[in-house]
């Protein structure tokens, strides 16, 4: 299994470089961290790979076929990404779990399924709050409710930005324990779990400035 992303460049509304000429792949259950100050465009770089923002230049691959190949909600099954922030839906993550199974693109790749409330389980939530409704739900339980559900659908790649930033260190090292067997683009802001977590990792270190020597925008250590 292996994702291909090629020089992928982003601009910004003002027409200048938020990152430039991203490359890299990912090989089996690899976890790739992706880092770098506020704004330098770590989220963006997720997005991209999802194909939920257009991106200027640049090619990505799963398994050498392209998003258009694959089909973007076939691709998205495939490769899921799980926001920072999950938007608050109507009714409960038991409900949401169970409509996604009935998307389309999720019929025609997933035969199976794991059990979303086995897998947060592990990480001490308990099963009634899987009958709660969303906005009734903590940042720490909406955090790890969401990534479970992503898991469930045994997608081949996860794209997290950020996906313990509301857990306290003893369920953070639980969440990380499960990552582990997955293969994973993860944003962190935490050099702890980036050395903890990553095979691989990618620092965008600086917005990218024209004309300027721009091995100081990023930093690929694959
Ligand atoms: N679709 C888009 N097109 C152009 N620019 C965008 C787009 N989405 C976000 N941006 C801009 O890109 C910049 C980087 O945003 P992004 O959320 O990727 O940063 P980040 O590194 O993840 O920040 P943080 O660490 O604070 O979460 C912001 O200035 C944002 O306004």
């Amino acid at each position: 299994m292996k994702l291909k992303v090629e020089n992928i460049s982003k601009l910004k509304l003002d027409g200048t470089y938020l990152f430039k000429d991203v490359s890299f792949s990912l090989y089996g259950k690899e976890i790739i961290t992706i880092s770098g100050p506020s704004g330098v465009g770590k989220t963006t770089l997720l997005k991209c790979i999802a194909q939920l923002v257009i991106y200027e230049e640049g090619c990505v691959f799963f398994n050498d076929k392209t998003p258009e190949e694959y089909g973007v909600p076939n691709w998205r099954t495939r490769i899921i990404y799980v926001p920072q922030r999950t938007p608050i839906m109507p009714g409960t993550p038991l409900e949401f779990s169970q409509k996604i199974r009935t998307f389309r693109s999720q019929q025609l790749i997933n035969k199976f399924y794991d059990d979303p409330i086995e897998i947060s389980g592990r990480w001490n939530i308990p099963e009634e709050l899987w009958e709660k409704n969303w906005n009734q739900l903590s940042g720490g339980e909406l955090q790890r409710i969401s990534l479970a559900i992503a898991l469930s659908c045994r997608p081949e790649i996860l794209l997290l930005d950020e996906p313990t930033s509301a857990l306290d260190p003893k369920t953070c090292h639980l969440v990380e324990n499960t990552l582990k067997d997955h293969a994973c683009i993860m944003v962190t802001h935490n050099p702890e779990q980036e050395k903890r977590m990553s095979t691989h990792r990618i620092v965008l270190k600086s917005p990218y400035v024209e004309n300027e020597n721009n091995n100081e925008h990023l930093l690929v250590d694959i």
